[in-house]
């Protein structure tokens, strides 16, 4: 199975590659110009499995339009057919409370882009009311829900399976929280990536999960309160968890 996982920074990518690392030998390597890959880690399968996952961690740039480009062209890179079995967007998020505290995971049972769409003095219109696309993208069930249990089976985690919003401004007022939630009262965290991720994913006709491990409480902006390190911590220990279901998916 070959998996592609996008963050936006090196320090998520690390992260990421810190917990596949667990399982093999990682190293660096390019994987296209233009766009910084901080790892490749390459798998030894588990007793009884037959295919050997291979993941490859991309970095791929801060916001929905940086990560779609970046998705696109590692997946129109790749040599192969599919280019990759699953493309994973991961990283860190901001939580909603009490829905995900800072330090827990979320897995995403939609990827929704909860700013694409029109304002009216009747309120917020989606994409798809406006008869334009998609704004929603609905990672297989299953799939969502076994990262999810798996991760919230771990005692030192904590994890949900929720809506996870893709942002292109990082919420940082009480109305605009309060507008998220009137909107999406089920989402559980906040992320500026994954709908960009998700999009070129389906374009490739490759199946996309979302993973976020929160830092900070969605809010009034507070940056001192973002606690940035027990999250990549997190997302590390996740990574660490989840190469099984590669391996099954193989
Ligand atoms: O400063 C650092 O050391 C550092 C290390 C890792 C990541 C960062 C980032 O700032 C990553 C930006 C990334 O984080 C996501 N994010 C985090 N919290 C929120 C939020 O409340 N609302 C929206 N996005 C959030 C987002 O996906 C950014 O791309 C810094």
């Amino acid at each position: 199975m070959r998996v592609l996982v996008v963050t936006a920074v090196a320090a998520e990518a690390d992260a990421v590659v810190a917990g596949l690392g667990r399982y093999a030998a990682s190293g660096v390597r390019e994987l296209m110009g233009g766009y910084e890959v901080s790892g490749l880690a390459q798998y030894t399968p588990r007793p009884g499995s037959v295919q050997i996952p291979v993941v490859d961690v991309l970095a791929g740039g801060v916001g929905p339009v940086a990560a779609a480009v970046a998705t696109a062209t590692a997946l129109a890179s790749s040599p192969y057919d599919p280019p990759y079995h699953l493309v994973v967007s991961a990283g860190i998020g901001g939580g909603f409370l009490p829905h995900a505290p800072i330090g827990s995971l979320v897995v995403a049972d939609s990827i929704v882009a909860a700013d694409l769409g029109a304002g009216s003095p009747d309120g917020y219109l989606p994409v798809e009311e406006l008869g334009f696309g998609r704004g929603v993208h609905r990672p297989a069930p299953a799939l969502s829900a076994r990262l999810a249990g798996i991760l919230d089976a771990d005692p030192r985690l904590r994890a949900v399976l929720a809506p996870v919003l893709t942002v292109s401004t990082v919420t940082g007022t009480a109305a605009r929280t309060a507008e998220l939630t009137d909107r999406h009262p089920r989402a559980a965290a906040e992320a500026m990536e994954g709908f960009g991720v998700a999009e070129a994913a389906a374009a490739h006709s490759v199946p996309c999960v979302e993973i976020r491990a929160i830092s900070n409480t969605v809010g009034p902006r507070d940056r001192d309160s973002w606690r940035i390190g027990p999250a990549l911590d997190a997302l590390r220990y996740a990574f660490t968890l989840l190469t099984p279901v590669f391996e099954e998916a193989s």
